[in-house]
């Protein structure tokens, strides 16, 4: 499974590059506006720093002229951007469109089975399934939705191989359920990313032996790297 970073934070990338786990980035509007920046001068830093890797960059507008408009300009950033736009019926129109000429698309604010099989029929490449704000709902249902949407892209043939991208990952244990669910992708906040490191029997067990090599060569250790 594919790990993308969901961020507009430049240390976080960073970071999540150096650790040598990442495979994307995801951001949305809120996520750019919380690093006051523009959307534009931002998602090109990212593009900067990630090489080649898919960086995915959310369109805003409603109206299909400007939404068609704003997909092709963003698309123009570069070939590793991923076009995000809404579940909507117009932005599935506008998939429908720029997908067969090259644009990759990611359906973002996916929530059912339906939703997901729409997106996939418009072209989409990737498929942003939310379990986060469903598992808020507390219907318990996220992570079969997830294993149903994964093998609804194997079993139908569709115009790109879309695959489905985990988002709004609130805990490991959604990062733990997208594994499970055969999900291509998840897209995780950096402060879940760092927790996945720990096991309380890791952190126990480098200690374990720190000490016991402390006790039988006097020498000591440096465990800085060791933590995070
Ligand atoms: O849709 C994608 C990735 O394609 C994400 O960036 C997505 O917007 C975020 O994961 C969510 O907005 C975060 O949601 P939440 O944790 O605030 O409920």
């Amino acid at each position: 499974m594919k790990f993308f970073i969901d961020t507009a934070n430049i240390d976080e990338i960073k970071k999540a590059k150096q650790w040598g786990i990442l495979d994307g980035v995801t951001t949305n509007p809120s996520l750019i506006a919380k690093e006051g920046i523009t959307h534009k001068t931002r998602v090109q830093e990212i593009l900067e720093l990630v090489g080649d890797l898919p960086v995915s960059a959310e369109c805003v507008e409603s109206d299909y002229d400007k939404l068609i408009g704003e997909a092709r300009d963003i698309a123009s950033w570069a070939p590793n951007v991923y076009v995000k736009v809404p579940m909507t019926p117009t932005a599935l129109e506008v998939v429908k469109e720029l997908s067969p000429q090259g644009v990759n698309f990611n359906v973002t604010l996916v929530f059912s089975l339906p939703q997901a099989l729409l997106a996939a029929k418009a072209g989409a490449s990737f498929i942003s399934f939310f379990v986060g704000r469903i598992d808020d709902m507390g219907s318990g249902e996220a992570a079969q939705n997830i294993a149903d949407a994964v093998r609804m892209v194997k079993n139908y043939d569709f115009p790109k191989d879309p695959e489905i991208l985990v988002a709004s990952i609130r805990g490991p244990l959604q990062v733990t359920e997208s594994i499970r669910s055969g999900a291509q992708i998840a897209t995780i906040p950096y402060k879940i990313m760092e927790q996945l490191f720990h096991h309380p029997l890791t952190d126990i067990g480098v200690k374990n032996f720190y000490d016991d090599y402390v006790k039988a060569t006097g020498k000591d250790v440096d465990l800085g790297a060791a933590s995070l």
